[in-house]
């Protein structure tokens, strides 16, 4: 191989392996923001109406265990994410550092707060069964079986997609059209899913989800985003602009904001987060 080529191939496996582990420690960012909204971090700072330091950010918190080096770890993950301005001018501050909240915690970390305490709440205790409806490969019901191996779950995507989804104890990989039917299940998940559809195609889905479900307990919770519509290019489907453009944070704040309207027959099913 020529040396120029050599090198190309070295720089592109060298950033293959940086992706990767990108991705592998994409959580820590996940993690630092569900820390900071238990925190109140974002309240925190915003009740003192300027930056303020680490040190007063922690004496708010008031945790007697609080360890300032672990804080100032997850404020610089946020800072980094750019959720929070640090200003190293700042008279004062401990470390040189003070910070801001980049967002109004109003308007978004409390709408996350509310996301963290409205998980599934009853859990999936007395859940015998769940179809998660364009569920992919099937990742996220195989984590939930994982966590709940009493649950039946089924992964339920086009024929194509399930096709070559991988196998895992417990779920099982079901092809259909959920604009057509849906299995029957106690608890049907849709993440990712409404948000690419008119609402008419929507309310057909809903439909048949409440066909699926058991009439006074099933549930169909629905995990999503929202924002402006666009015609898709395959003319039946939708897109919503501001996914590609506003942060995931201003999404969930307007889908909040937003009352989709749930067909008169639909009593029974929970809008959840
Ligand atoms: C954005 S992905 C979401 C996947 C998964 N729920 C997640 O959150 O990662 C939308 C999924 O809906 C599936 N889908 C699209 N049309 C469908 C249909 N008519 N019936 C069932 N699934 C469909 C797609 O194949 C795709 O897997």
């Amino acid at each position: 191989m020529a040396r120029e080529d050599q090198t190309a191939a070295n720089e592109a496996m060298l950033e293959g392996q940086g992706n990767i582990w990108f991705c592998l420690f994409r959580f820590v960012e996940t993690m630092a923001l569900k820390c900071a909204v238990e925190l109140r971090v974002a309240d925190i700072i915003d009740s003192h109406g300027c930056p303020i330091t680490l040190s007063q950010i922690a004496s708010d918190i008031g945790s007697p265990s609080l360890d300032l080096n672990s804080l100032a770890r997850i404020m610089n993950v946020l800072a980094r994410m750019k959720l929070f301005d640090v200003n190293s001018q700042s008279t004062g501050c401990d470390k040189g550092l003070a910070f801001r909240a980049h967002v109004r915690p109003s308007l978004t970390f409390s709408t996350l707060n509310h996301l963290s305490q409205s998980d599934y709440k009853d859990g999936f205790d007395s859940v015998e069964s769940v179809v998660d409806v364009g569920g992919g490969s099937g990742s996220t019901m195989i984590e939930i079986v994982k966590a709940h191996p009493h649950i039946k779950g089924t992964n339920f995507d086009l024929p194509h997609v399930v096709a070559t989804a991988p196998a895992y104890p417990g779920v099982t990989h079901v092809g259909g059209d959920m604009l057509e039917s849906i299995p029957h299940a106690d608890v049907i998940p849709m993440q990712r899913i409404m948000h690419n559809w008119s609402d008419e195609d929507c309310i057909k889905i809903l439909k048949n989800c409440r066909k699926a479900i058991p009439e006074k307990t099933g549930k169909v919770v629905i995990l999503d985003v929202g924002g402006r519509r666009g015609q898709s290019s395959n003319g039946r489907g939708y897109w919503r602009e501001e996914v590609f453009r506003a942060t995931k944070l201003s999404k969930f704040q307007r889908w909040s904001q937003s009352s989709r309207p749930i067909p008169s027959d639909q009593e029974h099913v929970q809008l959840s987060s």
